[in-house]
């Protein structure tokens, strides 16, 4: 008899999701994290007042299971505020505009349709959960975005405006990612529109009391002593029949282990027998992007007195994309501002009082004066987080996207993988870590099943 059924490693979403599935089927669970706090990459604050998501937050339609789970555990959403004018701040130059059409020219416009529809166009032809089967799946992966967007011709605007979908999306610079590895991404959301959009896409909803709340209800659902807190898994033993996951404070034996960590955790931990080296390689060049968030608090949020909606883009940095992200009764004015990709490279490394300045100016370059005397203000560098690494989400370089990909969910034995990686709808989102989550569940499930018949 081993100690649980299942051990689950990592207590973001998708590994408190694949406890909850196996627990409403009558399994014994154990989950083991290494921070002294649930939520990974979904974590919050409250500053001057106002609940802040310092991760994931955005959700829309279609993401069916992040808001089936919120919808069980009893966490409402909001609309993201987008009336009114959004912001570009281009070539120096601050421009109103509507919708998600940014006001470039017409040259500019034609340019970014030409080369929008081309990337759209190509990222249909990636079979989604199975990008290595593409037309031409090698030569996509040995090149990278930005290499494709040169060979294209992408004009200058095109070319800054794709660097913020990237720098928003993966937390990295086109010139970083494998070219495959995007497709694919785009086409299993749906479209870039599905992507970015306020309306009917991605951001459309945040959840009222923060999406770490929906993290925390499940965790508290779990009952005493399932989640254990500061608790790295370092090593995981297989044999024949079952697993020794091992932790500072000794071994667990169960029948299964659902590890629920980003791809490049994976490496911290110690397997044994070593994972297959396509596995391993995997882990190796799945490394996380890096993105960073600030917000500033205000009294009110003054910019919509201006008929501003809060949202803008920037090509001046650090902060090159900006939200209204106040509570829904606008007791509190609430701007985030996101630092990404090269941005965050230079930004995470200054000290705290000159993030917050530079940060600051950003947000009043777009949004006036008003801007730099905040009720209160807070950053977070996801960079930073030694069990994480980065953020939002994978970012692998060329090469590393066709054949790897499979390996993602691949079982070793009696070790299953979860995580929003893993996720073949919405991959990199809340709703991709909850379904794969339950996608872990349903797996171990029928194993366990099958075993018990046998
Ligand atoms: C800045 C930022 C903004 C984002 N914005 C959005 C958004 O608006 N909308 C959206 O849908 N998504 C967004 N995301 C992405 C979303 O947050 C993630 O997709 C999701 O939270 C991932 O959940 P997960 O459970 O797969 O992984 P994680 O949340 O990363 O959970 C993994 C857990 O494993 C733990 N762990 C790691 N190694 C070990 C070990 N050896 N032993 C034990 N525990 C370990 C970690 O501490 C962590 O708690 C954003 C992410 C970031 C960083
Ligand atoms: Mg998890």
């Amino acid at each position: 008899m081993t100690d649980v059924d299942v051990v689950v490693v990592g207590a973001g979403l998708s590994g408190l999701t694949a406890a909850r599935a196996l627990q409403q089927r009558g399994l014994r669970v154990r989950v083991f994290e290494a921070q002294d706090r649930v939520g990974g990459r979904v974590r919050s604050a409250t500053v001057a007042g106002a609940v802040v998501d310092l991760g994931g937050t955005f959700v829309g339609p279609g993401q069916e299971r992040i808001l089936a789970l919120a919808d069980e555990v009893g966490v409402a959403r909001h609309p993201t505020y987008d009336s009114g004018d959004n912001l570009l701040l281009w070539r120096k130059d601050r421009r109103r505009y509507r919708g998600l059409v940014p006001p470039l020219g017409v040259a500019g416009l034609l340019d970014l349709v030409r080369v929008r529809s081309a990337l759209e166009r190509l990222s249909r032809k990636v079979p989604v959960g199975r990008p290595g089967d593409a037309p031409d799946a090698a030569g996509l992966d040995a090149r990278t975005l930005g290499s494709w967007l040169t060979a294209k011709r992408a004009g200058r605007g095109t070319h800054d405006l794709m660097a913020v979908v990237s720098r928003t999306s993966w937390g990295c610079e086109p010139s970083e990612l494998s070219l495959l590895y995007a497709l694919h991404y785009v086409a299993q959301a749906g479209g870039l529109d599905a992507l970015l959009g306020t309306r009917g896409g991605a951001v459309e909803q945040h959840f009222v009391e923060g999406a770490h709340e929906v993290a925390v209800r499940v965790a508290d659902a779990l009952g005493d002593g399932t989640v254990r807190l500061g608790s790295p898994v370092l090593r995981i033993d297989r044999s024949g029949d079952g697993v020794t996951v091992s932790t500072d404070d000794g071994p667990t034996t169960a029948r299964r282990v659902i590890v629920a960590v980003p791809p490049a955790l994976r490496r911290r931990i110690r397997f044994a027998p070593e994972l297959p080296s396509a596995h391993r390689r995997l882990a190796q060049r799945w490394s996380p992007g890096i993105l960073s968030k600030v917000y500033a608090v205000y009294d009110t949020p003054f910019w919509r007195g201006d008929g501003l909606s809060g949202m803008a883009v920037s090509d001046e940095g650090p902060v090159f994309i900006t939200f209204d992200a106040s509570p829904r009764d606008a007791s509190r004015g609430v701007l985030l501002g996101f630092v990404g990709g090269d941005y965050a490279r230079d930004w995470d490394a200054v000290d705290a009082a000159e993030r917050r300045i530079r940060a600051l100016s950003a947000l009043a370059d777009l949004f006036g004066e008003r801007a730099l005397r905040p009720l209160g203000y807070t950053d977070h560098r996801w960079a930073e987080e030694d069990w994480l690494g980065g953020g939002p989400t994978a970012a692998p370089g060329p090469g590393a996207s066709g054949a790897l990909h499979a390996r993602l969910t691949e079982p070793v034995g009696p070790i299953h993988w979860a995580g929003t990686e893993t996720a073949t709808r919405w991959a990199g989102h809340l709703d991709g870590a909850v379904s794969a989550g339950e996608r872990a569940a349903r797996e171990v499930t029928v194993a366990l099943t099958l075993e018990a018949v046998r």
